[in-house]
C-alpha cells in the first residue's frame, strides 16, 4: 500500500534513542554545553565565525547528521560563546527540496534541546511579500505558516514520544513575545529601526521560487516574506519548550506583477546576504548581549 506524508514509515522517522547517540557523540567532542542554539539562513553563516573559543565540527563527521548541498550553506557546527552565551551554529541548514524528509530536516533541533538548548534563534533569506519592505530589509518573524505541515508533512506526524512534548503543541505562541520586544528595541537602539519590520514568514517547500499567481496568493493569505525553510524546524523547537526568535533577510522581492521582467534566482539572494550580513550579526549580539544568560531570569 502506498505511504503518504502523514504516515510516513518508521523507518524515516528517527529514534530517541538516534537523537541521544548524537547529542552523546558530540558532548564527547567538547566541553562546551549551549544553552543557545543559531541555524543560519543563506550566506548567513558568517554569524557562526564570530563565536569566541570555536570548536568545528563538519556535518560528515556526526552520527545521524545529513549532508548541506546547498550554495551558502556551510556544513558544520560551531560551538562557541557569543556575547556571553554558550552557543552553538549550524553553518548550514538542510531544506526538504534537498531530498530530506521533514524528521531529517529538523533532527538537530531535537539534538540540541537534549544538550541543554534552551532558546533557539533562526535566520533565513526570504523574498518580500509586503510592498511596504525593501530589499535588505530584515524582518523579525513575528509568525509563519507552516504551508508543508498545513497539508499533512509535519515533522511531528508518527507515534508522538512524550520525552519531547505533548501530542498537540500549540503554535499561537511560536515566535516569543518578550524575545521579539527585545529584537525590535535592540534595532531601534542601533538605529537600524528604519528597515527592520515584524512580519509573517510563509514556508513552502521549493526549489522552485514563487510564480506570479503563488506569490500574489501568498501575500493574499497574510504572509509578509516567503522561503524554503525555518517553520518546521520552530515547530519541532516549541514541541520540545525552546524559545524561539527568528529573522528574515529579505534577500528579493517576489514578483507579483505580469509586467515585470524580474526574475528571483539563488545569486542575487546571496549576494544581498553579504550587504545585510554586518547588520543582522550586529543585531543578534546585540540582543544577545541583553539577554539574561539563564533563560529562567529572561522576565525577573
Ligand atoms: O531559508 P534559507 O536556508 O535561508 O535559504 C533560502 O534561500 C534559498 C533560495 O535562494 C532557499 O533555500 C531558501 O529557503
Ligand atoms: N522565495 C522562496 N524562498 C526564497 C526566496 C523567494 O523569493 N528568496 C530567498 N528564499
Amino acid at each position: 500500500m502506498a505511504t503518504t506524508a502523514t504516515t510516513a514509515p518508521a523507518a524515516h522517522r528517527c529514534s530517541y534513542e538516534d537523537y541521544e547517540a548524537t547529542a552523546d557523540w558530540l558532548r564527547s567532542q567538547t566541553e562546551q554545553r549551549p544553552k543557545v542554539a543559531i541555524i543560519c539562513g543563506s550566506g548567513l553563516g558568517g554569524l557562526a565565525e564570530q563565536l569566541e573559543n570555536r570548536v568545528v565540527i563538519p556535518y560528515k563527521d556526526i552520527p545521524n547528521f545529513p549532508q548541506t548541498t546547498v550554495e551558502g550553506h556551510q556544513g558544520q557546527l560551531v560551538f562557541g560563546t557569543l556575547e556571553g552565551h554558550q552557543c552553538v551554529c549550524m553553518q548550514g541548514r538542510f531544506h526538504t527540496y534537498e531530498g530530506y524528509d521533514v524528521y531529517k530536516v529538523t533532527y538537530p533541533v531535537r539534538v540540541f534541546s537534549l544538550l541543554g538548548v534552551r532558546t533557539l534563534v533562526v535566520t533565513n533569506a526570504a523574498g518580500g511579500l509586503n510592498s511596504s519592505f525593501s530589499v535588505g530589509d530584515i524582518m523579525l518573524i513575528k509568525d509563519h505558516i507552516n504551508m508543508p505541515g498545513l497539508v499533512g508533512n509535519n515533522p511531528l506526524c508518527g507515534p508522538n514520544d512524550d520525552r519531547f512534548g505533548v501530542r498537540f503543541p500549540c503554535m499561537s505562541d511560536a515566535y516569543d513575545r518578550d524575545l521579539l520586544a527585545l529584537a525590535q528595541q535592540t534595532a531601534e537602539g542601533q538605529g537600524i529601526g528604519a528597515f527592520v519590520h515584524q512580519g509573517v514568514y510563509c514556508m513552502v517547500g521549493g526549489p522552485t521560487f514563487e510564480s506570479i499567481a503563488e506569490g500574489r496568493a501568498l501575500r493574499t493569505l497574510g504572509a509578509d516574506a516567503v522561503g524554503m525553510s525555518t517553520a518546521l524546524e520552530v515547530v519541532v523547537a516549541r514541541h520540545c519548550g525552546l524559545r524561539v526568535l527568528g529573522f528574515s533577510l529579505i534577500t528579493n522581492m517576489v514578483v507579483t506583477d505580469y509586467d515585470s521582467t524580474l526574475k528571483a534566482n539563488h545569486a542575487e539572494v546571496l549576494d544581498t546576504t553579504l550587504m545585510r550580513t554586518q547588520d543582522l550579526q550586529g543585531l543578534v549580539r546585540g540582543i544577545l548581549a541583553q539577554m539574561p544568560v539563564d533563560p529562567e531570569d529572561l522576565y525577573k
